[in-house]
Formats: structure tokens, C-alpha cells, sequence
């Protein structure tokens, strides 16, 4: 008798061939790396199945609302801030701790982000990030003399693929990019899930997502839920059934304060099939909200913190 790994297994043997083996280097936030180049994960969401890792508790929720956060098209970490969403603050708060040399605490820094308007501004925007990306990437028309000015509207790349997913399903040009080169200096960090695309086949749609740069032990889990929940609402829209997630990444890493993260999932055995329920279908891709979504069958091994780069 054969049996089917658990979905989740492809991760664990990632993880462990990147603990064992990877090329060990210092990073960008000097904190230090395993990595290999190049890697695949496949994860089925045929019958409302979602990849989240069951070897730790995964706050799906947060996850959740950072992808409606992008679709929003707000840059700015405010509305995260206010729903108790913290993992974008780190930038932000390094950024204004170095250039007012304030010794503020994240508490105290996200309260002012609530508190003041102009703070908000002025110190919480990441940048052309994502969401502006997405739904608002630049357009420039002619004006008298040779010139060209900004259009107040931008290309909305969500609406676009929606229109020709329904369309052309048939469509090898079924994508958006973050990747906006022109952009890239003024952005906080540039976007590691940087490209989507989908494909239809069987009246399923899949969606396949390009990551040039992973943390395995963090962001992974976030990004393939975030997949996963795009893939299922394009889906919607779009009167076709969850085909699977396919995962790509260029530069996969562990980086090596996550020793404890990495040996308590490893020691662990992944079980279950949670499952993810959109539970009304609204207008458009932008008119979802987080209760919209509701995993049911998820009974993870207890969180595990482990500290991020800045
Ligand atoms: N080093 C690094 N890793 C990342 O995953 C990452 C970045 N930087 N920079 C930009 C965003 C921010 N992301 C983050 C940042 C923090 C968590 C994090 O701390 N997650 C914890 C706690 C979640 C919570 O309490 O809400 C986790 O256990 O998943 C996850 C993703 C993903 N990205
Ligand atoms: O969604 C995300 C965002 C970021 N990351 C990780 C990948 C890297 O560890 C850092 C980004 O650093 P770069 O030097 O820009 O590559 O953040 C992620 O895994 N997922």
C-alpha cells in the first residue's frame, strides 16, 4: 500500500535539505543565511484544501488581512496597525528610529501611526510596495511640449486579470508583477512574491507565484496561504473551480538565528486537511473582507516565535 505524504512534507524536506546543506552566507540584514537557488512546491486546492503549515500555528488571519491590504492598494502600514497587524512595523520604526535617533519603543511608535494623522504619513508609508503595484501601477500620458505628466489613475492589474481570465481563459498572459523596476529605489523593501500567474484548465484555475527571495522559517507560510486565498477568490469571480497553488523561489533561505524554529518543526509529524471557505461572494476582487474567510479543520502543533531580519 502506498500512502500520500502529507502536503505539508515537501516544506519539512526543504527545510531540512536547506539546514543541512545550504550555502551559508552574511545577508543583507547581517543576520546571516543558509540558502539554495531554485525551488518548487505543489499544493492542491481542489475541495477548499489550503496549504497552512500544521507544524506550527500559522495566524492565517494576518495573513488574511495583508493580502487585502495589498488589494486595498494602501502602502502605508496605518490600516494594519489599526487591526493589530504588526509585522509590517519593523521598517517603518528602524527607519524613523535612524533618522530622529528617538529610542521609541514599536508600542509607542504604532500608537502614534493610530494617533496622528500627520505622523502616519509622514513616517508609516512603505513606499510603492505591492498594493500600489497592483491596482495602481503608474501610467504617464502626453501633455503640450514633449511632455508627460502622471494619469490619476494607474493600470488596476487585479481588474485586468479578472476581465481576462473570464475572457480568454485560454491565455498564456494571465499575470501581474510588483516588479516595477522604475520604482524599486523608492520602495521600503522590494516585493519577494513578485509575480502571479494563473492558468486554466478543466474549468479549474491554478495559480503559480514567482518569490525571488524566502524567508522559509517566516514569510513562507504567509505567502503560499496568500496564494492560495487569491487564487480561490480569482476563482470566485470567475465561476471556476481551485485547481493548485504552485510555488517557485529563486533565492530560498533559513536564516540562522531560526535554529530553534527549524529543529522543533522538523521534530514534528504534519497532520490534518484544514480547508478555507469563502463564505459570500462579493462584488468584485475588491469589495472582500476578512469575514469573508473562515478555515475550518485546522488543528496545528502550538506557534513557534522565532525572530525576523530587519
Ligand atoms: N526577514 C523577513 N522575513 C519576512 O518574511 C518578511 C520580511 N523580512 N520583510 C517584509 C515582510 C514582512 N513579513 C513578515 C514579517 C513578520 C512575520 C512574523 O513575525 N510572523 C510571526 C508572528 C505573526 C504575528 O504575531 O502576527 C509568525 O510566527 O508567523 C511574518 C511575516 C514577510 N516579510
Ligand atoms: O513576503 C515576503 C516578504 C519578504 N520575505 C523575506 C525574504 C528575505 O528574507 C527578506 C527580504 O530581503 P531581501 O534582501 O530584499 O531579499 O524578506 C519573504 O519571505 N516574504
Amino acid at each position: 500500500m502506498t500512502v500520500t505524504p502529507h502536503y505539508e512534507q515537501q516544506y519539512l524536506d526543504l527545510m531540512r535539505r536547506i539546514w543541512e546543506e545550504g550555502d551559508e552566507r552574511i545577508d543583507r540584514t547581517g543576520v546571516g543565511t543558509r540558502s539554495v537557488f531554485g525551488a518548487t512546491m505543489r499544493f492542491s486546492l481542489a475541495d477548499e484544501a489550503v496549504p497552512l503549515l500544521t507544524t506550527k500555528r500559522i495566524y492565517w488571519k494576518v495573513a488574511a488581512r495583508e493580502m487585502l491590504w495589498f488589494l486595498s492598494g494602501n502602502t502605508n502600514i496605518r490600516p494594519l496597525v489599526e487591526q493589530g497587524v504588526h509585522i509590517w512595523t519593523d521598517w517603518p520604526l528602524d527607519n524613523y528610529r535612524r533618522e530622529t535617533g528617538e529610542a521609541i519603543d514599536r508600542d509607542a511608535f504604532e500608537q502614534r501611526i493610530i494617533n496622528d494623522n500627520a505622523f502616519a504619513a509622514r513616517w508609516g508609508d512603505l513606499g510603492p510596495v505591492y498594493g500600489a503595484q497592483w491596482v495602481d501601477w503608474p501610467r504617464y500620458e502626453p501633455v503640450e511640449g514633449g511632455l508627460f505628466r502622471r494619469a490619476e489613475r494607474g493600470h488596476n492589474q487585479i481588474a485586468d486579470l479578472v476581465a481576462m481570465i473570464r475572457s480568454n481563459p485560454g491565455s498564456r498572459r494571465l499575470l501581474f508583477t510588483g516588479w516595477n523596476v522604475a520604482e524599486l529605489a523608492g520602495m521600503a523593501l522590494p516585493p519577494c512574491h513578485m509575480t502571479y500567474q494563473f492558468h486554466v484548465a478543466d474549468g479549474r484555475l491554478s495559480g503559480l507565484l514567482f518569490q525571488r527571495s524566502c524567508d522559509l522559517g517566516l514569510g513562507f507560510a504567509f505567502n503560499i496561504f496568500a496564494l492560495a486565498m487569491i487564487t480561490r477568490m480569482l476563482a470566485q469571480q470567475c465561476d471556476l473551480e481551485p485547481g493548485e497553488a504552485i510555488w517557485n523561489g529563486g533565492d530560498v533561505h533559513l536564516y540562522l538565528n531560526h535554529a530553534d524554529l527549524v529543529e522543533t518543526q522538523l521534530a514534528r509529524t504534519p497532520s490534518g486537511a484544514p480547508r478555507l471557505k469563502l463564505t459570500r461572494r462579493p462584488e468584485s476582487m475588491f469589495d472582500y473582507r476578512i469575514e469573508d474567510f473562515a478555515v475550518v479543520d485546522y488543528a496545528p502543533q502550538s506557534h513557534v516565535a522565532a525572530p525576523v531580519a530587519v
